[in-house]
């Protein structure tokens, strides 16, 4: 089965069209202001408009305050949030709660004890997402196409519902899902010309690479 393509930190109306013509299942909008994918509310709820009902619309925060989700939610009236910072569980509960969406919350991977904090939101968040940790020195979170080893995620109990992501691009795409047989995926630097800046070209060769390391193995010789 294909995994859920969610294409990220999205900007424009000819990304967004492409992404959603490749058969995205999620869309993200960055809200932290530090970042060069970072988008007004309400400009990304114009975009996000021909997604609806199509792909999920993601709203990606970090450590967010009430009064951010309260006008990201309403403006954008996002499916889902992403939590892409130190998010307690019980941030996350009270989150959850209040706007009655479905969280991913996010955890940045160097090692295998990084992947020991899940446990504590199993029955919390609705999904986990799995970024590489941020170079020391990095303004951003999230975002910086790197990867981590995936052979790690080996580790995870495998009723955890995640999505992988960190630096995947047309070239590793196809060497990540044969890994971890991840049930969904996440790009955002890897379908990018320049910071910020999203490539149509790049969401197809993405959704191409993703294509053909899914399709059925031809038995040899016949
Ligand atoms: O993309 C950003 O600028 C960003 C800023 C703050 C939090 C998360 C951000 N992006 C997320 O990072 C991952 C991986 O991105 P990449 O493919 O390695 O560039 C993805 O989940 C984005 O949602």
């Amino acid at each position: 089965m294909r995994p859920d393509i969610k294409i990220c930190g999205l900007k424009t109306p000819d990304a967004v069209d492409r992404a959603l013509k490749r058969g995205a299942t999620h869309i993200g909008f960055i809200f932290f202001e530090k970042s060069p994918r970072y988008i007004e509310p309400d400009l990304a709820a114009k975009l996000a408009e021909p997604a609806r009902g199509k792909a999920k619309i993601v709203a990606v925060v970090v450590d967010p305050t009430n009064d951010e989700l309260d006008e990201i939610v309403s403006i954008l009236k996002p499916d889902m949030l992403q939590l892409h910072g130190n998010e307690s569980p019980e941030h996350v509960l009270t989150i959850k709660a209040l706007y009655g969406l479905p969280v991913m919350k996010v955890f940045s991977v160097r090692t295998a004890d990084d992947l020991k904090r899940v446990e504590a939101y199993i029955g919390i968040a609705d999904r986990f997402l799995f970024d590489a940790k941020a170079p020391k020195g990095s303004e951003l979170p999230g975002g910086n196409g790197i990867s981590f080893d995936w052979s790690l995620l080996s580790w995870l109990d495998g009723s955890v519902d995640y999505m992988l992501s960190g630096g995947l691009n047309k070239d590793n795409v196809a060497e990540a899902l044969f890994i971890t047989k991840a049930p969904g995926i996440d790009v955002s630097s890897g379908v990018e010309t320049a910071l910020g800046v999203k490539s149509v070209a790049k969401i197809d060769e993405f959704f191409d690479a993703v294509e053909k390391a899914n399709a059925p193995m031809m038995a040899s010789g016949s």
